[in-house]
């Protein structure tokens, strides 16, 4: 693609999304069309009510998505499970003879969105962690302590100290994932740490910090988690993403919640950016000049990591303001986009 620093389009590689939510039934059916718009695969996670905990739970959840698939869309789910106190080590097995679920997600028990049945300890889940090094299924993280003690900002930070550099040090050949990371901590930790590590990283993480919460009133679009931290955290993620280190690639980590269930005095946590991931990603690789760095967080490291053959074809992203909607359907009710009635200044055609 063009180096010139303010082109009228860039055209890449068809992306993916390493980290997304579809959820189920009538809302997946609403958001799955905006992720295939954008994405040739993702990572789908497998946080519903009840986990997607086994390979014949995530054999049918594929079923359902791509029976949701609107005709004449190409898009690849890449299946997970969902990792408990209670993995069976033959699970795994089963889950890699599949050949379409590419890794197991570690919750912390409580960390986020219907984690209530994750890893309680993870010594509890180390037979399973064992068979899942041996056959090179990686694991990818939420990465952050539950512990109510540790300040909400600092979860991430205290979880590479207590959970991942022991875990490293038991399984150093275990490719891991250090998902949605939001921290300068978690971005040095995993461009310096030896082995099979990457991360995801959101769009929200890199274009806002954590003002932006409570910029003018309390904002819960904006909430998510890990939530959005300091300024010096999100330079340091644009710096990794932005950085052509192979390590650090395109996960959304999109969140659909009904518009009541974020609008509440309990909000849920969770970003919607399926309907303009690929314009959020430019808009922050232009801001830190960085466009010719795009190609590669989007559509080539993630793809190297996971062992997969990278896209055919491209997509073009124009330099055309447009607006967002306000909500937009999800299943009987609707939910609210990040950036909803923002004017955004990149267009995917
Ligand atoms: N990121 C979020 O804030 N929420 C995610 C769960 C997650 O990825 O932690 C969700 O499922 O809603
Ligand atoms: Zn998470
Ligand atoms: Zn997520």
């Amino acid at each position: 693609m063009s180096t010139i620093e303010s082109p009228a389009s860039i055209t890449i590689t068809r992306p993916d999304d390493w980290h997304l939510h579809l959820r189920d039934g009538a809302a997946m059916a609403s958001v799955l069309p905006h992720t295939a718009r954008q994405f040739a695969r993702a990572i789908v996670m497998p946080n519903l009510k009840p986990p997607v905990t086994t390979a014949a739970l995530a054999t049918e959840y594929r079923a359902r998505i791509l029976a949701a698939l609107p005709q004449g869309m190409a898009f690849e789910p890449l299946m997970t499970l969902y990792l408990t106190d209670n993995t069976e080590p033959d699970e795994i097995r089963r889950a890699r003879d599949t050949g379409f679920i590419h890794g197991v997600k570690l919750y912390p028990a409580g960390a986020t969105t219907n984690s209530a049945a994750g890893v309680t300890d993870l010594k509890k889940c180390y037979k399973t962690l064992e068979v899942m090094q041996e056959l090179d299924m990686p694991l990818l993280t939420h990465g952050e302590v539950t512990d109510q003690h540790i300040d909400l900002f600092d979860r991430e930070a205290v979880f590479i100290e207590r959970v991942m550099r022991p875990l490293r040090r038991d399984f150093p050949e275990l490719p891991i994932v250090f998902e949605h990371i939001t921290t300068k901590d978690a971005a040095e930790y995993v461009a310096e740490a030896e082995g099979p590590i990457a991360a995801t990283i959101t769009a929200h993480h890199l274009l806002y910090n954590r003002n932006e919460i409570f910029r003018g009133g309390i904002r819960p679009h904006y909430y998510c988690l890990p939530v959005l931290k300091r300024e010096e955290h999100r330079l340091a993620l644009v710096t990794a993403a932005t950085s052509g280190d192979e390590r650090f690639f395109l996960g959304t980590d999109s969140a659909p919640h009904a518009v009541h269930t974020k609008e509440s005095s309990c909000g849920c946590a969770g970003c919607y950016t399926a309907l303009h991931a690929m314009e959020l990603y430019a808009t922050a690789f232009e801001q830190a000049g960085a466009l010719d760095k795009l190609e590669a967080f989007a559509s080539l490291n993630g793809p190297a990591f996971y062992g997969l053959p990278v896209n055919e074809g491209t997509i073009t992203l124009a330099r055309e303001t447009w607006s967002l909607p306000a909500t937009v359907p999800m299943g009987e009710h609707d939910l609210v986009p990040l950036n909803a009635g923002e004017q955004i200044g990149w267009k995917m055609l």
